[in-house]
């Protein structure tokens, strides 16, 4: 078979690759180096398959352009398994299948699923190949859209093998195919991908396999498949935690820095907040990482934060120079993959939120000429130019803000983590922990509105556990639990402080109240002032509030009242939200943590609700 590329020394590799040449028959292999030369190759390719196109060298340089199958535009979660072989502990948070069943049926999928293709080999370092224990992947998939991406969003490539042969290190096999072989003389399209997928994880082998889908979350491996998901099972068993939170350093005037870490569901403001452009005077913000921290603690006892990612893959719709004028920025500096975007003829793009006034015309995500006033010819003028989950994908190091400390493998002592959700009412703006483990309880009781970010219904009230109901490689009760260990067993001085957040209250008019983006500055300020012991906080049932002049809101454009509403403990909302509390709570049975049942009670008795008594212990 024709192979491209140094073939790696790597005798597990090498093994494994052999296998996976047997089963899937790709008609050629190509063993990635990351390098410049292959970026422009693999382009060229996909421009001559139609699959991308080349944007404006003067507007987005060295930067494509690309629309996914209409059915492939978003995480599966239906389809993503914890293929663990203990059922149990995959907990009722995850689908689960027999691994042996599972590896049957997909071993079916695969079976000479890259006819036709080229098998593309990526090794790649999650963190820094510096790091105490560097994480190592090797992703094979039969997507040149794959190679491109993963090489902005990992260290991806000849580096990375030959670290990984100098210490033959082991290295997590993540099996990639978008499931679409191609016959002698079948055409391909654009966008290859198939109706059956399948993201699964087998965790006690430490395994990745992907099948039927090209779109990010569910095809570049390195991202929530493995820094998210099978990281979790590595942490709970190494004593640290993969979450999924980006990570920002705020300084004072006073040139005091904070190490902030923020977790919140896919497409509530990770990647906003991480950029964000303070409008508080003299405050700054630098970044670190936008989508995924993983949290060790030092040998100074601190807990510090890395981020195992080399890149953005942001929510395209709702970027802006008014909203997020950092993430215009690293796009303009080139280097991108914009995904299921509006492309405007003079080969830029475009999308909802990016400027305030629509384009003319462009062609729309759907390949349809569409236009600002009327929508896609053909179609209903409120459609949309971009999908909702449009995304951009760009290199970390475009980002003007970034710190300088995003280079160093140790990562930063965090002093304030967050926590928080998309909520149209009860969850205020701001409120802070008692303790750690009243946090862990807020972290495990965060609830959000679904979005677009995966496929189903979107607005709909679900718990989501620390931001990662969908990226928990274990039993949700197992997780919470390991939250709450690993702070019992540090020094409390030393823990980060806990907080809360919501940007997203409505009006009765269903308007935001709060204005969010840069003005969530004020929040973190708070926070700050908080860590330090500052500034004073009225104690509520939910925990620390702002007192009524503790908000710096000099400036700020906001409604009295609507501020008012925003930042207080509103005691009815909360009545009604302490049983649905423990209705979810009640699924976990009798590994639900004792802390998590002593939580719920105290609350429940502050809102003058009777405590639960029916946990399943
Ligand atoms: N109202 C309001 N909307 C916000 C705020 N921050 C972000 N958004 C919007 O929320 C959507 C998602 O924001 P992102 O920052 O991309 O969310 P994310 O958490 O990084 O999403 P993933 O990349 O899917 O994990 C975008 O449409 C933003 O414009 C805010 O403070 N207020
Ligand atoms: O993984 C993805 O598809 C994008 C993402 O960041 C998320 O959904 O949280
Ligand atoms: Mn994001």
């Amino acid at each position: 078979m024709p192979a491209t590329g140094q073939e790696p020394k790597h005798a597990k590799l090498l093994a494994w690759l052999d296998e996976v040449v047997e089963l899937t028959q790709p008609d050629a292999i190509h063993y990635c180096d990351g390098s410049d030369a292959e970026w422009d190759q693999l382009v060229d390719h996909l421009v001559e398959k139609g699959t991308v196109v080349r944007l404006n060298d003067e507007r987005k340089p060295n930067s494509i352009y690309t629309r996914t199958d209409p059915d492939d535009v978003a995480r599966v979660e239906d389809q993503t398994f914890i293929c663990s072989n203990d059922e149990r502990n995959a907990g009722p948070t995850n689908n689960w299948m027999n691994p042996d069943e599972m590896k049957r049926i997909m071993r079916g999928l695969y079976d000479g699923c890259m006819r036709g293709r080229t098998m593309y080999v990526m090794p790649f370092c999650m963190g820094h190949l510096d790091a105490a224990d560097p994480k190592f992947g090797v992703e094979v998939s039969d997507s040149a859209y794959v190679v491109l991406s993963m090489r902005i969003m990992t260290r991806m490539g000849a580096e990375t093998m030959a670290r990984m042969e100098e210490t033959e290190a082991d290295f997590v096999p993540c099996l990639h195919s978008v499931g679409m072989p191609l016959d002698e003389g079948q055409e391909d399209v654009p966008w290859p991908c198939s109706e059956e997928k399948y993201i699964v994880h087998f965790t006690d082998e430490r395994m990745i396999w992907s099948y039927g889908s090209g779109y990010g979350g569910n095809s570049l491996l390195g991202k929530k498949c493995y820094a998210l998901r099978i990281a979790s099972v590595m942490a709970r068993d190494e004593g640290w935690l993969a979450e999924h939170m980006l990570i920002l350093k705020l300084t004072s005037p006073e040139g005091r820095a904070y190490h902030v870490a923020a977790a919140f569901p896919s497409a509530c403001g990770k990647t906003n907040l991480a950029m964000l452009d303070p409008t508080v005077a003299g405050w700054t913000v630098e970044t670190l990482g936008d989508d995924i921290a993983w949290l060790r603690f030092g040998e100074d006892g601190r807990l510090y934060a890395t981020n195992p990612e080399t890149g953005f893959f942001g929510v395209a719709p709702g970027t802006g120079h008014d909203t997020n004028p950092n993430a215009m920025k690293s796009l303009e500096a080139g280097n991108s993959i914009f995904t299921n975007v509006g492309l405007t003829p003079d080969g830029d793009v475009w999308w909802e939120g990016m400027t305030k006034e629509k384009p003319e015309t462009l062609t729309d995500w759907k390949g349809r000429e569409w236009h600002g006033s009327t929508g896609p010819v053909g179609g209903r003028p409120d459609e949309k130019a971009a999908h909702p989950n449009s995304r951009f994908c760009t290199p970390i190091e475009q980002c003007p803000i970034l710190s300088d400390e995003y280079h160093n493998p140790e990562g930063v002592p965090l002093d304030a983590i967050i926590f928080g959700g998309r909520r149209e009412n009860t969850i205020p703006l701001v409120t802070q922990s008692r303790d750690w483990q009243h946090g862990v309880f807020m972290g495990a009781t965060c609830s959000s509105e679904t979005t677009a970010a995966a496929s189903g219904a979107v607005g709909v009230l679900r718990r989501d556990p620390m931001a990662m109901l969908p990226f928990i490689g274990y039993h949700v009760a197992d997780y919470i639990q390991h939250w709450i260990d690993l702070g019992k067993n540090a020094d409390p001085e030393k823990l980060p402080k806990i907080f809360y957040v919501n940007w997203f209250r409505r009006d009765a008019e269903h308007r935001f109240m709060w204005p969010g983006f840069g003005e969530n500055s004020r929040v973190l300020k708070w926070i700050a002032e908080r860590v330090d012991g500052k500034v004073d906080a009225v104690e509520t049932p939910i925990g620390y509030l702002p007192t009524d002049d503790g908000l710096d809101v000099e400036g700020l454009d906001i409604d009295p009242d609507d501020l008012h509403d925003v930042v207080t403990f509103q005691p009815q909302e909360w009545a009604d939200e302490a049983p649905r509390i423990g209705r979810w709570f009640d699924q976990f049975g009798w590994r639900l943590p004792r802390e998590m049942v002593d939580e719920l009670r105290r609350l429940e008795t502050a809102v003058g609700r009777r405590p639960s008594q029916d946990f399943r212990r």
